[in-house]
């Protein structure tokens, strides 16, 4: 594969700097604010601030998994200096140490982030979602496919960590930047759908009416859902999320929730939560368990900007490097549902990049105003 830098975030004009420098400190103030933890709690977010803005990667004791990503390697550099991929997924793993969540203790398996991501079900948009599905019945299945496939694509810009830094942005250029959603259809012939999840609360209710009418039309045999085995990225999806989200489907009486409710029982939906979908490295990295899982599947979606992130590497690709290039080594047909939220990018036409550069300069990458629909068959 041809290689292209990896990203880092020493430069203080760039993104990755300021998602370390802002985006993070803002984070931990606003999960203390959140919880009436106790001193200990306290002094642990206090360090972890400092360490965050100014001090150096520091050991994570007995972590078999942490061990076997790097952390060996990166012990006493700047936070600044290592993969920018590798520091944001090593902050969520101290900040969930710092709150207790690993235990042993009262504060144990208690998800910092829950709060956030609960107020996420009961916004006006969410109650909006779930009434244009009766919207939806009237349509040509086509049509509702294709409707239930951008609800799920949009859904990504629900995303809690963003939101802590930008504003709600608007845009003159295309919102889709590349649109391959002709060559998805046909890999959806009966087989295995695996999703790799992203965001709870406002995408995962999407994603999940999406395999809902997948499975109900017979586009899919059975749907595989992978979650987060802990809180990630603020609102990243845990088993706990998937639970709230079908419960929040059945008490608002939408058919959807029992159908649900009754995929998850016979085991046309299955839930996954491995512990690479927490881990700083690219996919190209996984290990062969999860290879083998996603070369089962007819087709594997990897939802939003992280996931896009790790399915093509965190590099700066030159934006017209075919989608195919980064993802060869991916085990099976694979798509990409992203709105942009970081640097990142691939697979654009030779005339899509200088037009978004004209109309916002450099904001297009990060500003989540433009999305993707990208398919490798
Ligand atoms: O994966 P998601 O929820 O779509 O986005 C995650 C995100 O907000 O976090 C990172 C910066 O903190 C970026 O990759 C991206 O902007």
């Amino acid at each position: 594969m041809p290689d292209a830098p990896v990203i880092h975030s020493a430069d203080p004009s760039s993104f990755p700097h300021s998602v370390l420098a802002e985006r993070h400190p803002a984070l931990i103030r606003k999960v203390r604010d959140a919880f009436p933890y106790g001193p200990e709690q306290h002094r642990a977010l206090d360090a972890l601030l400092k360490s965050a803005v100014d001090g150096a990667i520091e050991p994570l004791d007995g972590d078999a998994w942490w061990e076997a990503w790097g952390v060996e390697e990166y012990v006493g550099r700047s936070w600044f200096e290592v993969p920018f991929l590798w520091s944001e997924s090593y902050f969520y793993r101290r900040l969930l140490h710092a709150v207790g969540y690993f235990g042993p203790g009262p504060w144990q398996g208690v998800d910092p982030f829950r709060p956030f991501k609960l107020a996420e079900l009961d916004t006006p948009q969410a109650a909006e979602e779930i009434a244009a599905l009766d919207r939806l019945d009237g349509l040509p299945v086509e049509e509702q496919l294709q409707a239930l496939l951008h609800g799920s694509l949009w859904g990504n810009r629900a995303d809690l960590g963003f939101r802590i830094q930008a504003g709600d942005e608007k845009s003159a250029t295309p919102e889709l930047v590349a649109d391959d959603s002709e060559s998805l259809w046909p890999l959806l012939t009966g087989g295995t759908l695996v999703v790799v999840a992203d965001n709870a609360g406002r995408e995962l209710i999407p994603d999940l009416l999406l395999a809902d009418r997948l499975l109900r039309h017979d586009r899919i045999e059975r749907a595989v859902l992978h979650l987060k085995p802990y809180p990630y990225y603020v609102s990243d999806a845990t088993t706990a999320d998937l639970v709230d989200a079908v419960r929040h489907l059945v008490a608002a009486e939408a058919p959807v929730g029992r159908s649900l409710w009754s995929a998850l029982g016979d085991g046309r939906l299955t839930l996954r939560a491995h512990p690479f979908s927490c881990g700083p490295l690219p996919y190209a990295d996984m290990p062969d368990d999860l290879r083998a899982e996603f070369a089962a599947a007819d087709l594997t979606i990897m939802k939003g900007d992280l996931n896009y992130r790790r399915l093509v590497g965190d590099r700066l690709w030159p934006p017209t490097t075919p989608f195919a290039t980064p993802t060869a080594y991916f085990p099976g047909p694979v798509a990409a549902l992203r709105t942009l939220k970081s640097d990142v990018i691939a697979g654009l036409d030779a005339r899509t990049e200088p037009a978004l550069v004209a109309a916002e300069g450099q904001g297009w990458r990060t500003s989540g105003a433009h999305a993707l629909i990208q398919v490798r068959p």
